[in-house]
């Protein structure tokens, strides 16, 4: 999941793109990159790192503009080489720069079909660069020296008929303006706002709400599925329906796990789904597990929290915070390798040993993945004095691979797949294991917003509502992406040179 930004404003945009990507930084902590545009001319700083630590004072001074757009990175394609950091740029037609938040589940078929209609030669495993040079491949048909906003809608029509899968994105032209575009399904988010000035309106774009918040943007509304937004440098503002179908089908793991609590995608607050999850899950362990005593619920910090409050008063027991986190240490899901997410845990995690001694106590988390977090917690759980651990999961059994832009590409990774509840409970060494029902993940989401009738829901139940996966995708995909496949490439990758970022090795 990465986050992006970009904004279309009447004075420099540097330090609002950099506040922006800060508060989406936990939507990817492996790259960072803000390009600008000033004069005519791109500006571009990006490298492997925090946002904080990518950016020094000499590159937001060198990031003029009062036009740009900004990315931070979790790679869920390709590599995480720096080569392969957000934006991209691409010179014809006009010069264009694209960030990127999703997956394309067709990126094979569409590098094939660059080569061979259009010569574009696509430089990196990325899918993103592909998304750009189909994006491109498409502006540079119309043969204009300026092109208008029915130019740009054509564009992302045809964009969205050649490519499958999960993206939003927000693309920068030159002598043009920002054109921002959420794929068909509305599987990741894209929302804008907008503020007043003496000059005129600026308009911001970005994947959470709350990053128009901190920069002072005023929200407008969620960019819909299939939908492309166009605002000219000039600050004029256009926008269109650009497929021919649409369904909205937000991926449900946002809530679970993605999104900041603070945010609100689709009309509906993370927050809240959140609490809901809490009470749907706290009924269901009234109901299920009224044979066991339970003295205290303790959340397994950070995103677990407001669930695990909701459930404690559900189930009228005393909520308390166990286990105190590093506030030093990222999160460990989004880490590359599993070797550098099992050291984390414990670097992270640490109990109180007084909240556990001689307890009964109910663990909650928000989501059991690789099992990576939840196997060591109950561990330090025992080590601590707890008298039994029991586990609470408020999303079901993650059972099937991701491919819309969450790395989970592999299915034997999973530690649900193709095992039952009891079997999972074995392995993690809990004393007992719940987790939310479908059904109940999905009416806590909704009962935020009704109208969405449909959610990405796969990883729980192996449905792709882009309707072109089948298991020999999933195998490759599992080929090429399971962890030993990727370290190997890794290294591999470390040693490529960048071709448009000659400035990340100047130190
Ligand atoms: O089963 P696993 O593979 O361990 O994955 C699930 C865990 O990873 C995430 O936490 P993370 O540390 O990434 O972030 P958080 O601080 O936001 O909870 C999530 O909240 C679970 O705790
Ligand atoms: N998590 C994402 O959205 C990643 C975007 C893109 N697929 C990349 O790997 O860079
Ligand atoms: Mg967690």
């Amino acid at each position: 999941m990465c986050g992006i930004v970009g904004i279309v404003g009447k004075s420099p945009v540097n330090q609002a793109i950099y506040d922006g990507l800060t508060v989406l930084q936990h939507r990817g902590q492996d790259a960072a990159g803000i390009i600008t545009i000033d004069n005519n001319t791109f500006s571009l700083r990006k490298a492997n790192g925090l946002v904080k630590d990518v950016f020094h004072t000499r590159h937001m001074k060198r990031l003029q503009g009062s036009i740009g757009i900004g990315h931070v990175r979790y790679p869920t394609a390709g590599s995480s080489s720096s080569a392969e950091a957000q934006p991209f740029y691409v010179n014809s037609p006009f010069g264009i720069a694209l960030a990127h938040n999703g997956n394309l589940t067709n990126a094979e078929a569409l590098k094939e079909r660059l080569f061979t209609l259009a010569r574009r030669h696509v430089n990196t495993t990325s899918d993103s660069e592909i998304l750009l040079n189909i994006l491109a491949h498409e502006l540079g048909k119309s043969e204009k020296m300026k092109l208008d906003a029915e130019d740009m809608f054509a564009a992302i029509n045809e964009v969205n008929s050649l490519a499958t899968g999960g993206y939003a994105s927000i693309a920068m032209i030159i002598g043009h303006g920002i054109l921002a575009f959420r794929d068909p399904s509305g599987i990741r988010p894209l929302v804008f706002g907008k503020r007043e000035t003496e000059q005129g309106t600026e308009y911001m774009f970005a994947s959470e709400s709350v990053a128009l918040k901190i920069d002072g943007y005023d929200f407008v509304r969620d960019v819909a599925p299939g939908e492309a937004i166009y605002v000219t440098e000039d600050g004029e503002f256009h926008s269109q329906l650009c497929a021919k179908q649409t369904t909205h089908a937000p991926c449900i793991f946002e809530f679970v796990y993605f999104a900041r609590p603070d945010s609100v995608i689709d009309k509906m607050s993370v927050y809240a789904t959140r609490v809901n999850m809490g009470t749907k899950l706290g009924e269901k362990i009234a109901r299920e597990w009224s044979d066991k005593e339970i003295d205290v619920v303790i959340p397994i910090p950070e995103t677990s929290c407001d669930i695990a409050l909701e459930i404690a008063s559900v189930l009228d027991l005393p909520y308390r915070q166990g286990f105190v986190k590093n506030r030093y240490i990222g999160r460990t899901f989004i880490m590359p390798g599993q070797e550098m997410r099992k050291k984390s845990v414990r670097r992270k995690l640490n109990a109180i040993d007084s909240e556990f001694k001689g307890k009964n106590v109910l663990l909650v988390d928000d989501s059991i993945v690789r099992g990576t977090t939840s196997a060591q917690i109950v561990e330090m759980a025992r080590e601590a004095g707890a008298k039994n651990v029991y586990f609470a999961s408020a999303a079901p059994e993650v059972r099937f691979p991701n491919v819309y832009g969450i790395d989970m590409p592999s299915a034997a990774e999973l530690i649900a797949h193709g095992r039952e509840v009891e079997d999972i409970n074995a392995s993690i060494g809990s004393d007992g294991l719940i987790y939310q029902s479908l059904p109940d993940l999905i009416a806590a989401v909704r009962e935020e917003n009704p109208e969405i009738t449909r959610f990405e829901t796969s990883v729980f139940d192996g449905q792709y509502i882009t309707g072109d996966i089948d298991q020999n995708y999933l195998n490759r995909v599992d080929a090429l992406r399971n962890d030993s496949a990727k370290s190997t490439r890794e290294k591999a990758m470390s040693a490529s040179l960048e071709l448009h970022n000659q400035e990340a090795g100047e130190e």
